[in-house]
């Protein structure tokens, strides 16, 4: 265990000292590339301010025979690419592949000053994390790199999530973790095929109609309700990246087509706690923008009563409902957000600036 004295000092002679605080950066969507995808791979700099996060990966998506080619692709793009106000994220391969050590031992010296996150996918424990930790800080070391490179976990494996917490304490490097949904139901052998979202099987049925004697009758019409199979996984998530001060997401919604139930699963992880998903077409962009960006009327709501409360304290009514001490705080998280994403998107903060409370 290391303690506490030594949490936050350098894992290496030379390198940059680790972060105090993770910085909350808008990151609404973690886009997603194939950096070895020519097509792909030119769109990337018109991408660029456009969306949070662009993610060159490595991992799952990209054929063992292109590994190469999707690294070298990564670096031209790294060392090109002015990303502006865009965060540059890469997933790297999982830990017990053939191509992780490559990734790694390229991408630091030749990128390692433009990378803000490494993704790291199929995390089991902490161990995993303090392997990287320390890696990475014998190579920003050796490469002169002045800024800690962060990390991210993928929750995607039944022992990553009874592991979460020490993941997420392992390092002062953390950043967060995001859902892997279709890792995770392979690896718990849950009897799904889809990528993320809900199932039509998992559901709850209206009771039935009974007759006199108390016995179901069973020709009436029962509403049923799909439920939604992540919601225990994303609440796990969101505690313990709260509790570490590190961020919490969804991951992948393989039903590109189906942009309206992709919005929905964005938006119960945002409700959640989330601060944003991947996407994996340029269409899930917009829906994640939309859905992690508070709306102007909850922005409104919120200024009105944070207005209200005065100092915070104490009671008040608010078009029929209590405020107090608790709400108003809900309220100020929803006003942080919205100031954080004003500050980057001039659409946003033209909408939220022409807010009148009443
Ligand atoms: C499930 C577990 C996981 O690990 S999920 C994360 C790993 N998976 C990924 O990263 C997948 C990334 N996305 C993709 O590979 C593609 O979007 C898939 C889903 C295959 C669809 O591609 P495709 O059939 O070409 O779509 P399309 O014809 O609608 O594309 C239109 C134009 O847009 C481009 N495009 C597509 N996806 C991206 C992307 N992620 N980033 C940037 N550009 C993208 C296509 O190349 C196509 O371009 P063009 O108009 O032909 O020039
Ligand atoms: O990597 C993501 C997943 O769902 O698996
Ligand atoms: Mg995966």
């Amino acid at each position: 265990m290391r303690t506490a004295k030594d949490f936050f000092a350098p894992l290496a002679v030379g390198a940059p000292a680790p972060v105090r605080e993770i910085p909350a950066r808008p990151s609404r969507a973690i886009h997603f590339f194939d950096p070895g995808n020519p097509k792909m791979a030119a769109k990337v700099p018109d991408m660029v301010g456009t969306v949070d996060v662009l993610l060159g990966n490595l991992e799952d998506a990209v054929k063992a025979e292109n590994k190469e080619i999707a690294r070298e692709g990564l670096v031209k793009i790294g060392q090109e690419v002015d990303f502006g106000p865009t965060q540059f994220w890469t997933r790297i391969n999982s830990l017990d592949s053939p191509w992780v050590l490559d990734d790694l031992t390229t991408l630091v010296p030749a990128i390692g000053d433009k990378l803000d996150v490494i993704m790291v996918p199929k995390v089991q424990g902490a161990e995993d994390i303090h392997y990287v930790d320390r890696l990475l800080a014998q190579l920003e070391a050796k490469a002169g790199i002045t800024k800690p490179i962060l990390i991210h976990a993928i929750l995607e494996t039944a022992r990553g999530v009874a592991n979460i917490e020490e993941i997420c304490a392992a390092s002062p490097r953390m950043q967060g973790l995001s859902l892997g949904p279709a890792d995770l139901a392979a690896d718990r052998r849950m009897k799904t095929t889809r990528v993320g979202g809900g199932h039509p099987g998992y559901l709850v049925r209206q009771d039935p109609e009974r007759g006199a004697d108390g016995v179901p009758l069973y020709d009436g019409e029962r509403t049923t309700y799909q439920q939604d199979l992540w919601h225990y996984t994303i609440a796990r998530m969101v505690d313990a990246c709260a509790m570490h001060g590190i961020y919490p997401y969804y991951g992948p919604f393989g039903d590109i087509k189906d942009t309206v139930a992709c919005e929905d699963q964005f938006r119960n992880a945002f409700l959640l706690g989330c601060v944003g998903a991947w996407s994996l077409h340029p269409v899930q962009i917009k829906i994640a923008n939309k859905v992690f960006s508070p709306s102007v009327e909850d922005v409104k709501h919120a200024r009105r009563v944070i207005a209200a409360m005065g100092d915070g304290t104490g009671a008040v009514m608010l078009d029929g409902k209590m405020e107090d001490d608790a709400s108003v705080k809900q309220c100020k998280v929803m006003v942080a957000l919205a100031e954080e994403l004003a500050a980057i998107d001039p659409d946003l903060k033209a909408k939220y600036d022409a807010i009148v409370v009443d």
